[in-house]
């Protein structure tokens, strides 16, 4: 039996290549091992291609490793998927609902076709907050809605265990808002939501502990608060005028500063103060149009351990002039 406050997935040493058309091949996951803790939001981050469907995909048993191993709520996938299934609720791809039935008519369809009892139905429509809106039209639903619904569905097995890929795409900020909120409320009710994004500062919010992957391997992991306190200050974004930005960027290095560039801007990180970064630069004639304290989110710890070697989506880190990086 497996041990009920073990982690709900676990992933080790996980490797899927693809084949292309062409006969290439394509590393989509490497080498990853993951954990996420039972209970709680745990966001599964990185940039577009960095391997996150194809990894749900394996979790799930739709699609077979190369080699490793995947246990889900303790259970070997794809072995015990039978027993699993119905502990595990999952949107991989939009689920396709009938536009003109409402609702609750469309979650009554899937319930009597999964032989889950329809009072369930009321129920999930509560859990994510679409009771007022029940009994309208599907086509009437906002992006938000329509969203919340899948996850209704999801609900309908009374699952410990949510996976979501990429729940927010598309959706304006507010119905990124109401997402976020129901993720926030499912783990209140003591379930495991894995949910993955290639924008990391917004599953920051939301988060109780997080895996970052770049290129298919997990790159950072841990609780956010932690991986955000042992990244230490946040950075300063420095504006230069084009012309003074290599002079700036060899300045700053030479009196110790750990930068990088990014598009026009120079990042100072690390606990540098900025009248210290301005006196620096002032004391070679160049001055800055601007010094701008940045968060210091999960977005700038994946650029600074990365160092701006993985690309794609909405982390884009410019490339960093030959020996200008920072130390990892
Ligand atoms: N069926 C496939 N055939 C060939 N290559 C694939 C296939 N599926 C994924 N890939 C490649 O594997 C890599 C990882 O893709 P994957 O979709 O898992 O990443 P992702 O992080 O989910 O990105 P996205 O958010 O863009 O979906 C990418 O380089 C992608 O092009």
């Amino acid at each position: 039996m497996a041990d009920p406050s073990g982690p709900a997935v676990v992933t080790t040493s996980l490797r899927k290549t693809y084949r292309t058309f062409s006969g290439r091949k394509v590393v989509a996951v490497e080498n990853l091992d993951l954990t996420v803790p039972r209970g709680g939001v745990h966001g599964f981050l990185g940039p577009n291609g960095s391997g996150k469907t194809t990894t749900i995909r394996m979790m799930l048993g739709l699609t077979r490793p190369d080699s490793g191993t995947v246990e889900l709520l303790g259970q070997p996938i794809p072995r015990a998927l039978p027993a699993v299934v119905q502990r595990v609720g999952a949107i991989v791809e939009q689920p396709k609902f009938y536009p003109y039935f409402t609702g609750r008519e469309n979650l009554i369809q899937l319930a009597l076709a999964i032989g889950v009892p329809r009072r369930r139905v009321d129920q999930v429509l509560e859990q994510v907050d679409l009771t007022g809106r029940a009994r309208h039209r599907y086509r009437t639903y906002s992006l938000g809605m329509k969203q919340r619904l899948a996850i209704a569905a999801t609900l309908l097995k009374d699952p410990e265990l949510l996976i979501f890929d990429e729940p927010t795409n598309g959706l304006d900020p507010a119905g990124i808002r109401e997402v976020r909120g129901t993720m926030r409320e499912l783990a209140g009710q003591g379930k495991t939501v894995l949910v993955s994004s290639h924008i990391l500062a917004e599953v920051e919010q939301v988060a109780d502990t997080v895996s970052i992957i770049g290129r298919g391997t997990v790159i950072a992991q841990g609780r956010v608060d932690e991986l955000l306190a042992a990244r230490g200050g946040a950075s300063i974004r420095v504006g230069l005028k084009m012309s003074e930005l290599a002079s700036g960027l060899i300045t700053l290095q030479t009196s110790g500063f750990a930068t990088r560039v990014e598009g026009a801007h120079i990042v100072v990180s690390g606990e540098a103060d900025p009248s210290e970064v301005n006196r620096t630069l002032a004391r070679s004639g160049i001055f800055a149009s601007e010094l701008t304290p940045q968060g210091g989110g999960l977005e700038d710890l994946f650029l600074e351990l990365t160092a701006g070697e993985v690309t794609g989506g909405n982390v884009d880190p410019a490339p960093r002039p030959a020996g200008g990086g920072e130390a990892r």
